[in-house]
């Protein structure tokens, strides 16, 4: 494609000689002949370093953001948001053709954003997903690397989508790729807020940095779906230029509001107000905050113009979401449940919801990943203990720090009453909860939900929970 191409709708503060563009590229090291260089400034190092070595390398020209003095440079204003719109250029900016849905919140994206594609496929849509668990569309089903991809491999995989045919794309934004310009200058349908609580102060300066990272994707669609029974979502609502469409489980005055809400330990009714109109709702994902996700994709799918029909049926037959509060082992005594929460708020959520219907203990096990908001360590300590009856402290993650000085975080967060044990190692942990279990227990493995893996100092070992339970369980049961 042609420099002059791409650079259409990006200021341009030089002189520059037109030229064909083979490749965009943000990683020096993988540039080749032809390719263009983008200099990005990041968490560990600038771009900018790196630009001689992209000349050298080739490259037909170097997208800066201050004068570097050398050759074919092509200086712009902000070069992650230059990037961002590069990439949408060098796939004709695929946002544009499809509708785009972008959920952002510290919980609940992942959830959502499946249950979102389960009611637009019923609904005869074809959609395609980018999250956590995977990217997929029709019979492809790709690797993530991250919640959210890079612009790159964002703008490409839209691309991917919209020539399988997509018509709608239900996207996780996360925090970081909102700070990090990923999706700049894509157009989105609907933008949606879910909530927000302590997670990744590792990265954001603190809670108010973390909101307006999030508060950025509202600027960036047609429609803005908000919820309100959140403290930092009523805010956002009320910050907005224009009145968002809002939901809520307390507020009556919200578009959709839920109430009656009945809990079992495998779903969840409720009824949903909207346009004077009251539905009953039954999902199959157990947990008061399901009741939210289930509200934020019933707004969403509404106001694209499925009918309220379609979508509460089509809610009703959602089986799961793979590693939310998935049961993965049940015997007469006691059952094991594998979720994905790795918050403070994660955890008080899907333990408070268990409690509430378990008939004896619930038992969780938990470690903090590392590399990550250290922060939050104690916090989940403390979430743990609000409802479970016993707790068994192991890793989840380790990354480059020591796992002892993880648990060594972690303990602090518990009162004199909290009764624990601790097994650094996941498996010894998985092993001791079970073979303790008591008649009618449920014993929630925390953190790794879908995750086949655990991240150590030097490797990545492959570990899943469903395997490591069976394995116990043939052994002890
Ligand atoms: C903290 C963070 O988000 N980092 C992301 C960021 O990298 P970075 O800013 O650290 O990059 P850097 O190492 O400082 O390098 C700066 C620039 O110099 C370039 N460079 C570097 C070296 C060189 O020789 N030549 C060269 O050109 C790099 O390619 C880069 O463009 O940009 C990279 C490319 O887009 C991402 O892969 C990387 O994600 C890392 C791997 C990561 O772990 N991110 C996590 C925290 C994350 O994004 N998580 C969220 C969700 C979390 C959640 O919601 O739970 C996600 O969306 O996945
Ligand atoms: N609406 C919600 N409110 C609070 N907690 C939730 C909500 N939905 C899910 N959770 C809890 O958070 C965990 C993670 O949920 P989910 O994977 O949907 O969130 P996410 O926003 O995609 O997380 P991530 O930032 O890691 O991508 C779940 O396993 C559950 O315990
Ligand atoms: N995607 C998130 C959640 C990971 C959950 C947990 N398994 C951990 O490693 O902390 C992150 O990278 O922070
Ligand atoms: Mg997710």
């Amino acid at each position: 494609m042609k420099l002059s191409e791409l650079m259409e709708e990006i200021e341009l503060f030089s002189p520059y000689h037109d030229c064909e563009v083979r490749e965009i590229r943000n990683n020096s090291k993988l540039i080749e002949p032809g390719d263009l260089y983008v200099a990005i400034p990041g968490t560990n190092v600038d771009g900018h370093q790196f630009v001689a070595d992209a000349l050298k390398r080739g490259a037909c020209g170097v997208v800066v953001s201050r004068d570097m003095g050398v050759q074919r440079q092509l200086l712009v204003k902000d070069t992650k948001k230059a990037y961002a719109l590069l990439c949408a250029a060098f796939f004709g900016y695929p946002s544009r053709k499809l509708k785009l849905i972008g959920v952002t919140g510290t919980n609940g994206k992942t959830s959502t954003t499946t249950i979102i594609k389960h009611i637009l496929e019923t609904a005869g849509l074809k959609t395609g997903l980018i999250g956590t668990i995977q990217i997929e569309y029709g019979d492809v089903v790709k690797p993530n690397p991250n919640t959210t991809p890079d612009a790159y491999m964002f703008q490409k995989t839209l691309k991917e989508m919209e020539e399988a045919g997509c018509q709608y794309v239900v996207s996780e934004i996360s925090s970081h790729a909102l700070a990090q310009d990923r999706i700049y200058g894509c157009a989105f349908e609907v933008c949606a807020f879910t909530n927000l609580t302590q997670d990744h102060l590792d990265y954001h300066k603190d809670m108010e940095d973390y909101f307006q990272a999030k508060k950025k994707l509202f600027s960036m669609g047609n429609i803005n779906v908000v919820n309100i029974h959140d403290p930092y979502g009523k805010r956002l609502a009320e910050e907005l230029p224009d009145r968002p469409v809002t939901f809520s489980v307390s507020d009556p005055e919200a578009d959709f509001y839920a109430s009656d809400m009945e809990c079992t330990a495998s779903s969840v009714q409720f009824r949903m107000t909207s346009d004077g109109i009251t539905s009953k709702v039954t999902f199959a994902i157990p947990g008061l905050y399901s009741v939210e996700n289930a509200l934020t994709a019933i707004s969403i799918c509404t106001v694209l113009g499925i009918s309220m029909q379609t979508v509460i049926s089509a809610l009703a037959e959602v089986k799961g979401v793979r590693g939310r509060c998935e049961i993965i082992y049940s015997n007469d005594r006691y059952m094991v449940v594998c979720d994905y929460a790795h918050t403070p708020d994660g955890i008080e959520n899907i333990l408070q919801s268990l409690k509430a219907v378990a008939k004896g203990r619930v038992v969780a096990l938990f470690g903090c990943g590392g590399d990550r908001d250290r922060t939050k360590r104690p916090l989940m300590a403390k979430a743990c203990e609000k409802y479970a009856d016993f707790i068994i402290v192991t890793s989840d993650n380790p990354r480059s720090e020591d796992p002892e000085a993880i648990i060594a975080d972690i303990l602090p967060g518990f009162s004199k009453k909290a009764e624990y044990v601790k097994y650094t190692d996941r498996t010894e942990a998985i092993r001791y909860a079970m073979e303790h279990a008591r008649q009618d227990d449920i014993i929630v493995l925390l953190g790794k939900g879908h995750e086949t893996y655990q991240v150590l100092k030097d490797e990545t070992i492959h570990y899943d929970e469903r395997e490591v339970v069976a394995q116990i369980a043939e052994k002890i049961d």
